[in-house]
């Protein structure tokens, strides 16, 4: 089969020298004979590798789920042990253990000791200390669910698991189960901690009085704003059943007296005035173009001139795509069904399509963490 004409560079230019090359590096036969050469042998064998990692993917997230559902770095953290010692409380054979021990091993999450015991790596480690890691991996099954049939995925066929997990993406109604808010609150607190660090390491927040924290979930980025700012008082503003939960985890918590909370929808209510800046912190990327534009002019609408609005939020990579967002969370957002990950240009460009002006997009350390864009209003 032929390109379409205007897919194929004019022969001659450095286009279509790319092209033919890449044409040709297509061949099994072009790829052995490259091998031959010395100084292209490494970047075969580089390539080869790049693609067993994607083909093989999935299969090490699963090892890493076993080694999550098993405790098997927090196990091994206690003693180093052999995968016998753990056959009477996993119900997993021997034989099969050692695989999993092997596989871990392999991924850098645990080290084979040269008297046969296993321990865990710093890698291991870190993954039991990093707030809410444990439970995003362990509810992964869902994602990987919708994820089974990609092209059913992109063409938006049927229902997907994920927007059962995460119900208020389609709005009031869906989400007045304090059952299921608990459950989806919890797993975005837990996963909050490193967010709000990166956020609060990429924006200074001195000089902001108020601070209103739309779709702030059960308060704990206002209570990391109000930690890093002496005298800032803060609002969460959520959907009635969250807002519940988080009245019950903030009066429990050191800042009780500094952080209000307000309910309502902000699809369909005004937001609360009087505050000085406004973060919208993993918000925008469950929502849809029209209904971001509708929020972006509801914040504007609260903030007094020169007010600040703070973006925080995995975001693609855009120009330059990023493994992270380009892949993990644009998947995870579709899944969700409404949501979609933005470049930090196309957020630039939507806040000031909807009156802010000033926007500065702040370099992150970790993509896959979160990215901020901040502007003021005009
Ligand atoms: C001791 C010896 C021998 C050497 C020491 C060497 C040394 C110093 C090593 C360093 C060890 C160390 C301290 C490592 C620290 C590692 C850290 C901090 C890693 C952090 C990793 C964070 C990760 C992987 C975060 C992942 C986040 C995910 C998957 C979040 C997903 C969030 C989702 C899906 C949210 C969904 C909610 C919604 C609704 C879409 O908004
Ligand atoms: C992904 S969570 C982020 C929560 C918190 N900002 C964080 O980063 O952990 C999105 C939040 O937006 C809230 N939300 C969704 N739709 C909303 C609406 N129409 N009005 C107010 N809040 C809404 C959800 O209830 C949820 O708490």
């Amino acid at each position: 089969m032929t390109a379409p004409a205007d897919t194929v560079p004019p022969a001659g230019t450095g286009a279509g020298l790319r092209a033919r090359l890449l044409r040709a590096l297509s061949h099994p036969s072009m790829q052995a004979r490259a091998a031959r050469f010395p100084f292209l042998r490494r970047k075969v064998r580089r390539e080869g590798e790049a693609l067993f990692d994607l083909v093989q993917g999935f299969v090490s997230s699963q090892v890493l789920l076993a080694v999550v559902e098993l405790r098997l770095c927090h196990r091994l953290m206690e003693a180093p042990a052999h995968p016998a010692d753990l056959v009477a409380t996993t119900g997993i054979p021997c034989d099969r253990l050692t695989q999993l021990f092997q596989a871990a091993a392999a991924v850098g999450l645990l080290r084979r000791r040269r008297d046969g015991l296993f321990d865990v790596t710093p890698r291991g480690a870190a993954l039991t200390g990093v707030p809410g890691l444990e439970a995003m991996i362990a509810h992964h099954g869902a994602f990987y669910r919708d994820m089974g049939d990609p092209l059913a995925l992109l063409r938006g066929d049927g229902p997907t698991e994920l927007a059962e997990l995460w119900p208020y993406v389609f709005g009031p109604g869906r989400d007045e189960d304090p059952v299921r808010a608990r459950r989806y609150s919890r797993l975005m607190e837990d996963s909050q901690a490193l967010v709000a660090q990166d956020t609060l390491s990429a924006v200074s927040l001195s000089g902001v009085r108020r601070l209103l924290d739309v779709g702030g979930g059960t308060g704990v980025f206002a209570e990391a704003a109000a930690t890093v700012t002496p005298g800032l008082r803060a609002t969460v503003f959520d959907l009635a059943p969250v807002v519940d939960a988080a009245r019950e985890r903030l009066d429990a918590g050191a800042h009780a007296g500094h952080i209000e909370t307000v309910a309502g929808s902000f699809r369909s209510d005004a937001l609360p005035d009087g505050h000085d800046a406004v973060s919208l912190v993993r918000v925008l990327y469950d929502h849809r173009d029209d209904t971001v534009a509708e929020l972006l002019a509801r914040v504007r609408d609260a903030l007094p001139p020169g007010g600040r609005v703070i973006v925080s939020e995995p975001m693609s990579g855009g120009a330059v795509p990023d493994r992270a967002t380009d892949v993990y969370f644009a998947f995870y957002t579709m899944a969700m069904g409404t949501g979609t990950v933005r470049s930090q240009a196309r957020i630039a460009a939507m806040l000031r399509a909807a009156g802010f002006e000033k926007v500065r997009r702040h370099r992150s350390g970790r993509p896959y963490v979160t990215s901020v864009v901040e502007a003021r209003r005009r």
